[in-house]
């Protein structure tokens, strides 16, 4: 009996660290438990559109609380992820807000009703595990911010791999002004995107983040100007588009070389390049691209 009991466990533990979870049940963190809490806090939704050129499209959709993340929401966003995990003709995604503005970060309902620490520990390792699996999905990603990217909100816009700003938009980490630090990943993340000295003033001082500084700190990639010529959504899809053409496999494995040399230790993102290598070397792409003698002018 205990033999089948750790074996299952371990088959578990290796299935979450293969997904990328940062917590599994040996850090006290039961996924089941914490599922059933938050899904007493229900409201709004989390959508996903996969579309068969390879982009998909997730939204943030709860445009009465401004798009805050009820409970429900939060175990919405880990059964979308959950899905990209398993598309395997994924290339794209964009992560954005209904109705004009990303999202409020947690609601603040829910977050009352969750306010002793050891439910609050339980939340933040769930939305942790979650924002995890989002940045290490094997597409590339870009947050489409529009209006108010607050708190969470602005947490969740570091588990892209790139940040587009609309005009007017705003990312801020408001966590001082309510008492607290980030605790979905948004400091690990964000000392990693703009330095630790520029994380440091956003977080200390809760800094509104608009176009024009986040370009200038690297926080955002671009803004989308240019009306006229589509929605936010249709130009960060064109946006997206330049990186994101040719085979899946290959965009694949462009974020999956870039990922482990982002997050591993030189010498294993070296082996890890070198697998990544294999899967495409003398693989259809390759053999099309030697059979017609492409130039690179
Ligand atoms: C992980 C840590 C965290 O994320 S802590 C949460 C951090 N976020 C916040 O504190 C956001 C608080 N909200 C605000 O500052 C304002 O509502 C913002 C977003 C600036 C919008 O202002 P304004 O355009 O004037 O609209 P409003 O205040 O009337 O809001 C419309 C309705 O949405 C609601 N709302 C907004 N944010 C949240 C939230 N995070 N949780 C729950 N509800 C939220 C407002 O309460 C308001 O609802 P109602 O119309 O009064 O019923």
């Amino acid at each position: 009996m205990y033999h089948i009991a750790s074996s299952t466990h371990l088959i578990m533990l290796l299935q979450r660290q293969s997904r990328g979870c940062v917590y599994s049940s040996v850090h006290g963190f039961q996924q089941e438990e914490i599922r059933e809490k938050l899904q007493a806090f229900p409201g709004g939704s989390i959508e996903l559109l996969t579309q068969e050129s390879g982009l998909a499209v997730l939204t943030i959709n709860y445009p009465s609380r401004m798009n805050a993340f009820s409970g429900s929401m939060m175990v919405d966003l880990e059964e979308r992820v959950s899905q990209l995990e398993g598309w395997t003709d994924g290339k794209g995604l964009i992560v954005q807000g209904a109705s004009g503005t990303f999202c409020s970060g947690s609601d603040l309902n829910a977050v009352r009703a969750l306010s002793n620490p050891q439910d609050g520990m339980k939340m933040c390792m769930f939305m942790q595990n979650t924002l995890t699996r989002l940045l290490r999905l094997p597409m590339i990603s870009v947050a489409l911010v529009e209006g108010r990217a607050l708190g969470g909100g602005a947490e969740l816009t570091t588990a892209c791999d790139f940040r587009l700003m609309a005009p007017g938009s705003v990312i801020q980490f408001v966590h001082k002004h309510m008492g607290l630090v980030p605790g979905w990943g948004g400091a690990a993340r964000l000392v990693r995107i703009v330095g630790s000295q520029n994380a440091l003033k956003l977080l200390g001082g809760a800094v509104k983040v608009d176009p024009e500084l986040a370009l200038q700190i690297g926080l955002a990639e671009e803004v989308l100007q240019g009306e006229g010529t589509g929605t936010p959504l249709q130009r960060a899809e064109n946006w997206l588009s330049v990186y994101t053409k040719g085979p899946a496999p290959v965009i694949q494995a462009v974020k999956k070389v870039v990922l482990s040399g982002r997050e591993l230790p030189l010498s294993e993102a070296l082996r890890t390049e070198k697998d990544v290598f294999g899967t495409v070397w003398g693989g259809p792409a390759n053999m099309q691209a030697l059979a017609s003698k492409s130039k690179h002018r």
